[in-house]
């Protein structure tokens, strides 16, 4: 099981942070064996734990149905775990009501999700503000500061129509920073941009994380993994790989790697081995394949 101070702790099945917790900082956000079963029967997570401190972009990639989706919902608080516990900045959601949790979630969360669109019939600026107004809160400059930190204060007065597919996911980026959330979840944000656009709304994304935010990314783009401190794999509900500063390339193989194991099934996929994380860091240096220190990175 990995263990790494200062960084995000993924664990794989069963196992439980509850005896494990650290002396130190409370993380910003935590996740503890927490399972998801929707009506039906599908358990969508099966265990998954995760933490992840202050500061840090943490790249969440899997499979399609694997549960990457959920798992933000879950934790963004906008789902309930069926068991298991979620805490942001050390608060247990289980225990919010309803008003307690939207308020948590209006103060402390951002959001950079693609069904969540622009109003299009308010202006860029009262787009960016939003969360502020909602919460009855006076935007002032800070609406127009988060458009300005994302490059689009020229934009203020403008519809969201008018603005490129880039533009709408930067005022969208805005929108997620304008509370000055510890969180910033974000769910293919890159999706639907070309490459370059790609790279603008990332670096935004980055320096949100250097600024002291913590983002959790779903993504199925190993480029746009690469930008994040951590990528956390999963598989059929698990947290099935853990790769520190990751690299495209290596983020592809894993994927690679995850998708063989499908095919050749569950019970013959390595996570469920006894070595947990097979494709954690460990394992990656005992193929010559060492994560690389993140100052070397490049995300391309
Ligand atoms: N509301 C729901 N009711 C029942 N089952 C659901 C629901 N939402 C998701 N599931 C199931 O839970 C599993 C995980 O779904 P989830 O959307 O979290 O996966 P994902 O990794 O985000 O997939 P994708 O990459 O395709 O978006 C899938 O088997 C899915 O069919």
């Amino acid at each position: 099981m990995l263990r790494r101070r200062g960084s995000t702790e993924a664990l794989a099945g069963d196992e439980s942070l509850s005896d494990t917790v650290p002396a130190g900082p409370v993380p910003a956000l935590d996740l503890d064996t927490v399972r998801r079963t929707y009506p039906g029967g599908v358990t969508a997570l099966d265990g998954v734990s995760l933490r992840v401190p202050a500061g840090r972009m943490v790249a969440v990639l899997g499979r399609s149905g694997s549960g990457k989706s959920t798992l933000l919902q879950c934790a963004a608080g906008l789902d309930r775990p069926t068991s298991g516990t979620v805490r942001i900045g050390g608060t247990g959601l289980a225990g919010l009501g309803e008003a307690a949790l939207t308020r948590l979630r209006r103060d402390r969360v951002g959001f950079v999700f693609q069904s969540l669109n622009l109003v299009p019939s308010l202006s860029v600026l009262e787009n960016a503000a939003l969360p502020l107004l909602l919460a009855g809160r006076e935007p002032g400059g800070r609406a127009r500061a988060a458009l300005a930190a994302v490059g689009l204060a020229d934009r203020a007065e403008d519809r969201p129509a008018r603005l490129s597919g880039g533009q709408r996911q930067r005022v969208a980026v805005a929108r997620a920073l304008v509370t000055e959330p510890d969180v910033v979840f974000a769910d293919e944000p890159t999706g639907a941009l070309d490459p370059v656009t790609a790279a603008e709304v990332l670096a935004l994304l980055r320096h949100a994380a250097d600024d002291g935010r913590t983002v959790v990314m779903v993504t199925h783009d190993p480029v746009a993994a690469a930008w994040a401190d951590e990528a956390v794999f999963l598989h059929a509900g698990r947290v099935a790989a853990h790769e520190a500063a990751p690299r495209a390339e290596a983020v592809r193989a894993l994927l690679h790697e995850l998708g063989r194991g499908s095919r050749e099934g569950v019970d013959e996929w390595p996570h469920l081995s006894p070595d947990p994380l097979p494709y954690g860091p460990g394992a990656l240096a005992r193929r010559g394949r060492a994560a690389a220190p993140s100052h070397e990175r490049s995300p391309r």
